[in-house]
């Protein structure tokens, strides 16, 4: 499996926690006191003067990360205000706020408290982290709400909010707000930075949690490692590149997955066929071509209708052009036994995909499914019926809802007091490969990715927003499609699409248009592979 940042549900997390602190291998207190130190320095090193700060600290543990990342801010010279909570908490989070009293003062955590507080240079969320058991209501609701803007003075507060573990009421594990209401979300607090402990949680890369979190930073606080060990849960993981820290781990895996070997001739990196249908959408057809050449499949040929073959005479030159009019041609093309991935669905047309998709997936070889052939699946439940877990399917939202309207009616259900309201991205996609089984990519700034077998990886890109754009889907299924041809697993196949497609647009930069992804193809490798 490829490797990636380890991601651990709020359960997971609490259970290592308690397992490391039954063993005696850390305390509790060295857990807080590491957490808070860590976040305290990351606050200054991200601020520049003055150096004044309200810490809003809640009842529980993340009030006693609060309460000592304001005790460090205070001995490193700035004016610190904090704002608490009247509850007693745990013996942690009470020694902590002992510390803190031997400093300074205790204001109450109120909204009318936080109205009255002349303006921060920083404001610190520490009310909920990974406790949350309800949603957020009353007084702390307003508190969330005015530090989102809500009262008009969102200039006091934007840019200046630093979360510990996570913007308070968000679920971590869905990385939903639950019981805000679309109104309420408009105002829900954004952070700056969000430092959180140990591994990222789902919700700091799921919408909408992950456009409240910031830059998020993942800081050790001395818990064991676990990787792998948080059994029996299948592995979630997000892809590099967005956790540093983990860099230099993961590039070897990827640089394996990606390396030609000099004994290698064209055939070893495999043969991929490309299904292109009438000449109106030729264009889509040849954007995933291109991209499956450049990524590194060793022969590449596209497969238009023969009425369509002038419109294929065009670059790149090193690709191959074969006409496919109907079943039995396909069938006798699929005889090579080198031809060892096939890609189709963009710029297919949905009768051609309805009519060939039977003897691509009779073929058992691996295949990517976008666009029209996703239609013609969500159409033709028998053919649905017939995929298998060499197939890859890259839906995005509207093709989802149309391939697993079950899955997608979930969506939006359930009362809305609940913690998780509706299933997460994760859970539908994990349901979604188990119900299909295959590999299924959901496109978005947050790109899920699930198989089978329920192994599931996250892909957050909020910074490419310019990948919203004509054929960049196109061009991810001739990724895909080029990286099956290499053999490598779907799963990795897909993974890896979705990090080196990402990767492409943010090498470009705005103004991009699907034609330059592969294009910048070349220099992506070069950076993975060196
Ligand atoms: N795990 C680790 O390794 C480490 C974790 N650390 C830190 O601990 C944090 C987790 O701490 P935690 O478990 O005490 O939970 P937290 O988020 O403070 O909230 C619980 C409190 O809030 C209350 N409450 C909940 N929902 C509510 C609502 N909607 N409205 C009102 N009240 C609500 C709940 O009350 P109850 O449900 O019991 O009535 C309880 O009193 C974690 O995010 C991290 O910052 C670090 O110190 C280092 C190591
Ligand atoms: N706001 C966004 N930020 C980052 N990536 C995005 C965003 N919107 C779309 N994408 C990505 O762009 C691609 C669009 O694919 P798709 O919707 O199939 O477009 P098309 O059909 O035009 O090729 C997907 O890979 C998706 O993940
Ligand atoms: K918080």
């Amino acid at each position: 499996m490829l490797i990636g940042s380890e991601i651990l549900t709020s359960a997971q997390m609490r259970a290592i926690e308690s397992d490391a602190i039954g063993s005696g291998a850390v305390t509790g207190l060295a857990l807080m006191e590491q957490a808070g130190a860590a976040a305290a320095a990351l606050i200054q090193q991200a601020t520049p003067s003055p150096k004044d700060v309200i810490v809003l600290c809640g009842p529980g543990n993340n009030g006693g990360d609060g309460y000592v990342v304001a005790r460090h801010l205070h001995d490193a010279g700035w004016s610190v205000r904090v704002l608490g909570m009247d509850n007693t908490p745990g013996a942690d989070a009470a020694h902590m706020k002992d510390m803190w009293l031997k400093r300074g003062q205790i204001r109450p955590l109120s909204d009318a408290q936080l109205m009255c507080e002349p303006p921060a240079n920083i404001y610190v969320d520490a009310i909920f982290g990974t406790g949350l058991t309800r949603k957020v209501a009353g007084d702390l609701h307003r508190i969330l709400l005015r530090l989102g803007g809500r009262n008009d003075d969102a200039e006091r507060y934007s840019g200046r909010i630093y979360a510990i573990d996570c913007i308070s009421g968000l679920d971590l594990d869905s990385g939903q707000m639950p019981g805000w209401s679309s109104e309420h979300m408009q105002h829900a607090p954004r952070a700056n930075m969000t430092v959180a402990f140990h591994r990222p949680k789902p919700g700091h890369l799921l919408r909408p949690g992950c456009l409240l979190t910031g830059d998020l930073q993942i800081v050790d606080i001395g818990l064991p490692e676990t990787k792998g060990t948080v059994s029996p849960a299948p592995p979630l993981q997000a892809i590099w590149p967005q956790f540093p820290f983990s860099r230099s781990q993961v590039r070897p895996a990827i640089a394996q997955r990606l390396a030609k070997s000099p004994l290698d001739h064209k055939f070893r990196h495999g043969h991929a066929l490309v299904i292109a249908g009438g000449a109106e959408h030729a264009g889509a057809a040849r954007l995933a071509a291109r991209a499956a050449l450049r990524i590194g499949a060793g022969l590449v040929t596209i497969c238009p209708p023969s009425q369509a073959m002038p419109e294929h005479n065009t670059t790149p030159d090193a690709l191959m052009r074969h006409p496919v009019d109907d079943t039995q041609e396909l069938q006798d093309l699929l005889a090579d036994p080198r031809i060892t991935a096939i890609c189709i669905g963009p710029g297919c047309g949905i009768a051609r995909a309805t009519a060939l998709l039977p003897a691509i997936l009779a073929a058992g070889r691996p295949c990517l499914l976008d666009a029209d052939a996703l239609t013609a699946l969500s159409r033709d439940r028998s053919l649905f019926a017939r995929l298998h877990e060499k197939c890859v399917m890259t839906p995005h939202e509207g093709e989802f809802s149309r391939l697993f309207p079950n899955i997608a009616a979930k969506q939006g259900r359930g009362p809305t007091d609940q913690l998780t309201p509706t299933p997460s991205r994760i859970d539908m996609l994990r349901m979604a490969a188990h119900q299909s089984n295959a590999v299924t990519l959901l496109k978005g700034p947050d790109t899920v990715i699930a198989a089978p077998t329920g192994a599931c990886y996250i892909h957050t890109a909020l910074d490419v927003p310019w990948l919203a754009t004509a054929g960049s889907g196109d061009t991810l299924a001739g990724i895909a499609t080029g990286l099956l041809a290499r053999s490598l697993p779907a799963t990795d196949a897909a993974a890896l699409a979705a990090l080196i497609h990402a990767s492409a647009a943010r090498k470009f930069g705005p103004g991009l248009i699907a034609d330059d992804l592969p294009e910048q193809i070349p220099a992506i490798l070069q950076m993975l592979l060196t």
